[in-house]
């Protein structure tokens, strides 16, 4: 297992102990850029569920969507997340819906370490403008859409155990904001999961 890289991520890494550290909010907010980068600084494993949803299910999400609708793709990332959260600590990114999924939110409650990447709208529309690879924004009007997903979650994204705000600097900035806040949070004595 590699070691943590500075002392600032020797630190969060200590802090969190056997925990999962999960990254959650909206399509675009940085939770796989960002997820990768704190697993990378934290020498801890890194796995996206999305990735990781496509891998088991030998297809893309935009084709489970297709297929299957959306609540079959909501029941199978809740399979995916607990089975992530269960098998050993590590840093995970979570697909756009996934904590607000009811049973997915219970699981990574219980299951570690949460961390709310929030952005506004033209941080996140910058981003995910670029691609056409979310199905929820296939519609007339992405950007709306993107801003009414934004007044529907932000009430519950509120709820993780962390918030950091996901602005227009460079990752490592966000990183380092990320595992300050983790080791102010588990200060506040917290004992080991
Ligand atoms: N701080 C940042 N500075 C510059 N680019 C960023 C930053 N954070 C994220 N990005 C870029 O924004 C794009 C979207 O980020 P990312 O894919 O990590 O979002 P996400 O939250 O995982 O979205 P989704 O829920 O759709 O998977 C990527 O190209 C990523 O490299
Ligand atoms: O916000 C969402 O509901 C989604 C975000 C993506 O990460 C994917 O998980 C999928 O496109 C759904
Ligand atoms: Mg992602």
């Amino acid at each position: 297992m590699p070691h943590a890289v500075s002392p600032l991520a020797e630190q969060a890494r200590s802090a969190l102990g056997r925990r999962n550290l999960v990254f959650v909010g909206l399509m675009g907010a940085g939770k796989s850029a960002i997820g990768r980068l704190v697993a990378q600084q934290l020498g801890m494993p890194f796995v996206d569920t999305d990735t990781e949803i496509e891998r088991v299910s030998r297809m893309t999400i935009g084709e489970l969507f297709a297929a299957y609708g959306e609540p079959e793709f909501r029941a199978l990332e809740t399979r995916v997340v607990r089975r992530l959260l269960r098998s050993g600590s590590k840093v995970v990114s979570t697909g756009g819906g996934a904590f607000i999924n009811d049973r997915t939110r219970r699981q990574i409650e219980r299951g570690g370490v949460s961390v709310w990447l929030k952005a506004d709208l033209e941080v996140l529309w910058e981003r995910v403008n670029k691609r056409d690879n979310r199905p929820l924004l296939k519609t007339e009007n992405p950007k709306q859409t993107l801003e009414k997903l934004m007044q529907d979650r932000y009430p519950i994204y509120q709820r993780a155990d962390i918030t950091i705000s996901s602005r227009d600097v460079r990752k490592e900035v966000i990183a380092d904001d990320v595992m300050h806040a983790v080791i102010a949070y588990l200060s506040k004595g917290r004992t080991n999961r």
